[in-house]
């Protein structure tokens, strides 16, 4: 597998660490604040077989155009995507395999399989997920938050709520709370919140370093290498993960 790792920020370098120690083929690194990488897609020369993107929204459109000239799988681990955004990427996938997730931890993807069976069963409890991460963290809340939302309101009839200040009134019951807490070096945590009479219950996922989520991204890949044009995420390739996110490092 020759990998391309698009952005060279935080997520970027230990994608390229960990790839390093499973003897995968790093053939291209793209950096957009330069140094020794090329700082664009079309800089690249060398043959690349998949690409990894942990990067930003506004650089969407080059990754999507290189994938489908080079007619190439994609990894899109980038948050913050807007309606939109999202909507180019199920595009593209018409012509090319895309794998986009805003977590790539195998135990976000089993969370997100017990939301599917436990909140059917909450009605009569308040729900709100909160999330906590690294004080450079830009976009909030994280794109996780905003994947586990998607999950609940799929089971229930509920409405996210971002902002309680302007408002001085009880909670509604349909309402999901979206919280957001941001400082010192938190890999990432996501807590869902039953809060129900006299009694509460929580779902909590707690990222223990980068490396889970370089590891997920490596694994997507692999996965999709061979797939045929689609979008993919945890949940489709829910079996071949497996495997794969729980080899030990
Ligand atoms: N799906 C998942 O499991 C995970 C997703 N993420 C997501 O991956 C992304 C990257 O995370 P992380 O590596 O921590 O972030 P960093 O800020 O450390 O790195 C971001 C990279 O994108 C580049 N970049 C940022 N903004 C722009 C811009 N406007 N135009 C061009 N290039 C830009 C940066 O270049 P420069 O250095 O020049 O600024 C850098 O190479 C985020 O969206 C994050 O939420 C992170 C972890 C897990
Ligand atoms: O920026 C991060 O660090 C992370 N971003 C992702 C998100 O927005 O959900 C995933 C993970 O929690 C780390």
């Amino acid at each position: 597998m020759n990998l391309l790792i698009h952005g060279y920020g935080a997520m970027g370098q230990i994608v390229e660490e960990v790839a390093r120690t499973q003897n995968l083929n790093v053939a291209a690194i793209v950096s957009p604040a330069g140094g020794e990488h090329p700082v664009s897609l079309q800089d690249v020369e060398a043959e690349v077989d998949v690409v990894i993107d942990f990067s930003n929204p506004a650089l969407l459109d080059d990754v999507l155009a290189f994938g489908k000239a080079k007619q190439i799988p994609l990894v899109i681990a980038t948050t913050g995507f807007s309606e939109a955004e999202l909507a180019k990427i199920e595009a593209a996938s018409q012509e090319i395999p895309i794998f986009q997730s805003y977590n790539t931890s195998y135990g976000i993807a089993l969370l997100k399989q017990l939301l599917d069976q436990l909140v059917p069963l909450t009605l009569g409890y308040d729900i709100e997920v909160i999330e906590a991460h690294h004080r450079k963290k830009v976009d909030a809340p994280s794109g996780t938050a905003e994947l586990l939302a998607r999950a609940i309101e799929a089971k229930r009839d509920v409405t996210p709520v971002y902002d309680r200040t302007p408002r001085r009134e009880a909670r509604a019951a349909d309402e999901l709370g979206m919280h957001s807490v941001r400082g010192g070096t938190i890999f990432g945590e996501h807590t869902v919140l039953f809060a129900g009479d006299d009694e509460m219950l929580e779902l909590k996922h707690t990222a223990l370093s980068k490396r889970v989520f370089a590891n997920g991204a490596l694994a997507a890949a692999a996965t999709i290498l061979d797939r045929p044009a689609g979008l993919y995420n945890l949940t489709n390739l829910y079996e071949e993960a497996t495997h794969v996110t729980h080899k030990r490092l």
